[in-house]
């Protein structure tokens, strides 16, 4: 199962050594991480990064190592964005001579990027941003400024004090005229002392949620004051500026300045499976040690476990763990699909690419936020620890549902696709995730031919429901439009609906590629099995939280309903055995889960009394401040036998 979850055997070596190598290594201890002051945090997480790299150099890290390296670090840093956004910006988004001269520095570290594109007054719509860039042909330069408040660039991950450079996206104007939002190369500090260079204001924009947690990342505000940078500092693979002051538009779409984000928002999907197991993972285990009521004549209590509510609550959640993991290979397969054939000019798959990444980034971060939520509460009141590794990750996780794109926008956008598909139906063969809907006809006119609690383990009839649940509520979305004279008011108005039937089209997604996982090879005894068991408990969980949608769309009738409910809790029964062997699949360091409750070897109790005594309250058995504070209060003489 171990191969299953990471992918390959080589993987699984290569990702074990990784997490070895940073569990081993006291630098990168975690624990004391949530008492630190935010000076203090911050600089531990430079000294963090700067060791990490120092391994990766000493050692001769490949790539593929390097990235395992920062997860197993396991925080938040201006690294993340350096590597994760800053880069592949240029790599998607500069010319040939661009890529020559600045991805070498990067790579080396010579520099260190961010990616500044939110503003304080715009962050989803980019094409509001305010920040302007005007060509200056005299000078062959660009003028960067920031005219307003709201102009300011507010959130990039590492601009606070870390980036030397930033690529900041701003309104270019050349001529008087306005061409669009773009991206630009801009140097922000001294590589000799790091000083903000002229124009310059950069700094952290504060504390964010939970202490710890995000606060090692300098997510920082910019302003401009008519800084210029040389004319080739536009990365123009896109549209070009020449030096004669010319603008000039390529022929690929202008959402290709979108591009990295498209790139971020796939790697987010597979991140939600990291983040989601990892909590699976503790609760799970804890579920296994827990033991509350049930004890007959003195014999131990029960297993938490073993109730039922804990595995209606528990079990799904290991299973989207899966689900996500397998669903996020498939968006890494039809990313590099794009990336190939926009290489080749061909940009026919770019509206899927948006759509599935945009979608699926909601859905599946959505699922993992309340997900982990949802681990907490399955802990009990050691959940709530900071030693349980539950709260941390959920801090650090929940910004996944607002970055790389607010996740009601996004779904937004999946709706746009969604409903120009059902717009062609009568004249274009849909294909790729929405071919279903070519089908529209019969998913309209056949209903579930479900009898038994046993014909739910049947793929067809999985996909089907799912199937017909999405493209029903798809075409009711087409039709109540269709009834708006002014289409942008008729999708403003039915934006929920949409939303809605978004969702739905992204959990077919979701199933149909747990599905095609399972008709591949899957090594390892009864491992297919036991995946088969998860792919079921995710695509009926799923069907039994979202019935109304099965029930109003006409496909599934409420006997339907409840024989699908009975074969979950049937599943459920055939997960538990296999539960603890499931999350040690993941193959999760001690290290790395930062969990006293999720120890591999299940020695919580002994190990929470410990970690309690080591907190700092507990240095003096009386705590500073009582006696000048409370003893008095003790002490008073009260007048009144009223108080
Ligand atoms: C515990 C462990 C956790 C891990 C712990 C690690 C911590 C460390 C990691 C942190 C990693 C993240 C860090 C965050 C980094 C940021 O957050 S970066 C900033 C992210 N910002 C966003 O995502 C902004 C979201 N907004 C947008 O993308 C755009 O404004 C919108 C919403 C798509 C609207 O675009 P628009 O151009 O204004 O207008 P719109 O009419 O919607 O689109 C026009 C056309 O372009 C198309 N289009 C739009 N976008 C695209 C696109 N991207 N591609 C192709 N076509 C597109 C549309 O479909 C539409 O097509 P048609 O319908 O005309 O055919
Ligand atoms: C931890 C963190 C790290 C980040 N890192 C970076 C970074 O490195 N670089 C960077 O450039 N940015 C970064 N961001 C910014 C992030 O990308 C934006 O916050 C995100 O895109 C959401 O935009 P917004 O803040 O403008 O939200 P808003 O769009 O203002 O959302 C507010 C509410 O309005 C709703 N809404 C907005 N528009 C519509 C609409 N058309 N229809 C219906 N509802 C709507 C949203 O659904 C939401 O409920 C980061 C943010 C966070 C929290």
């Amino acid at each position: 199962m171990k191969v299953a979850w990471a992918g390959s055997r080589e993987t699984l070596e290569l990702s074990d050594r990784m997490a070895k190598l940073v569990a081993n290594d006291p630098v990168f201890e975690k624990f004391t991480r949530p008492m630190l002051g935010r000076k203090e945090l911050f600089k531990n997480t430079l000294r963090k990064a700067a060791h990490g790299w120092k391994l990766i150099v000493d050692l001769r890290l490949t790539e593929e190592e390097a990235k395992w390296l920062r997860l197993y670090i396991d925080e938040p840093a201006y690294t993340d964005l350096h590597w994760g956004m800053f880069i592949p910006a240029i790599e998607g988004q500069g010319t040939e001579e661009q890529k020559k001269k600045w991805l070498p520095l990067a790579q080396k570290m010579k520099i260190i990027g961010c990616y500044a594109q939110t503003e304080l007054g715009h962050g989803s719509n980019v094409q509001g941003l305010e920040t302007t860039a005007t060509f200056d042909p005299q000078a062959d330069e660009f003028v960067i400024h920031s005219p307003t408040l709201t102009s300011s660039k507010w959130w990039p991950g590492g601009l606070g004090k870390a980036s030397t450079h930033a690529l900041v996206y701003a309104r270019l104007i050349v001529g008087g005229e306005f061409h669009g939002v773009h991206g630009f190369i801009v140097q922000l500090r001294s590589l000799e002392d790091h000083s903000p260079l002229p124009g310059i204001t950069v700094g952290d924009i504060g504390l964010k949620f939970g202490n710890g947690a995000y606060n090692t990342m300098d997510n920082g505000v910019l302003r401009f004051d008519h800084v210029r940078i040389p004319r080739n500092q536009m990365l123009m693979r896109v549209s070009q500026v020449t030096k004669e002051g010319k603008y000039m538009q390529s022929d690929v779409p202008r959402q290709l300045i979108y591009g990295t984000m498209v790139y971020v928002r796939q790697t987010i999907v597979v991140d939600a499976s990291k983040a989601l197991s990892r909590a699976v993972c503790i609760a799970t285990r804890y579920s296994a040690v827990r033991r509350q009521f049930g004890s007959r004549n003195g014999g131990p209590e029960t297993q938490v476990i073993d109730y039922k509510t804990q595995q209606s609550r528990l079990f799904p959640l290991l299973a989207s763990a899966y689900a996500f993991r397998f669903v996020g290979e498939w968006l890494k397969w039809l990313y590099m699909d794009v990336k190939q054939r926009l290489e080749a000019n061909d940009f026919s798959t770019l509206p899927e690419a948006h759509a599935c990444t945009a979608g699926l980034k909601s859905l599946t971060t959505t699922a993992t936020a309340d997900g982990i939520e949802e681990c907490r509460k399955l802990c009990g009141g050691h959940g709530y620890l900071v030693s349980s590794g539950l709260p941390e990750l959920f801090a650090v996780y929940i910004p996944a549902c607002t970055y790389e794109g607010d996740n009601v926008v996004l779904l937004l956008q999946v709706a746009r696709f969604i409903v120009k598909t059902v717009s062609e139906l009568g004249y274009k063969q849909p294909v790729g995730t929405t071919a279903y809907m070519g089908r529209v006809a019969t998913l309209m006119q056949n209903n579930c031919a479900v009898r038994t609690a046993e014909d739910w383990l049947n793929p067809g009839a999985i996909v089907e429901a799912f199937e017909a649940r999405a493209a029903r509520m798809a075409v009711a979305c087409g039709r109540q439009l269709a009834k708006f004279e002014n289409p942008e008011e008729g999708f403003a108005e039915l934006a929920s609906d949409l939303v809605e039937a978004s969702v739905a089209h992204c959990q077919l997604i979701v199933v149909s590629k747990f599905i095609e996982k399972l008709q591949q090879d899957i090594p390892g005894k009864g491992v297919k099995q036991s995946l088969e068991i998860l792919c079921y408990v995710y695509a009926l969980f799923l069907l039994h939280k979202h019935q109304g949608d099965f029930l109003a769309v006409g496909y599934l009738t409420p006997k339907q309903a409840l024989l699908a409910n009975d074969q979950l809790r049937t599943l459920y029964s055939k997960v538990r055995p296999n539960a603890i062997a499931l999350v040690d699949s993941f193959n999760y360091t001690d290290h790395y889960l930062g969990s006293i409750l999720g120890r591999y070897d299940g020695n919580v109790y002994p190990k929470l009394y410990e970690a309690a005594w080591e907190d700092p309250l507990n240095d003096s058995d009386v705590a500073d401040g009582f006696h000048q504070y409370v003893q008095p209060i003790l002490k008073q003489k009260l007048h009144s036998a009223k108080l």
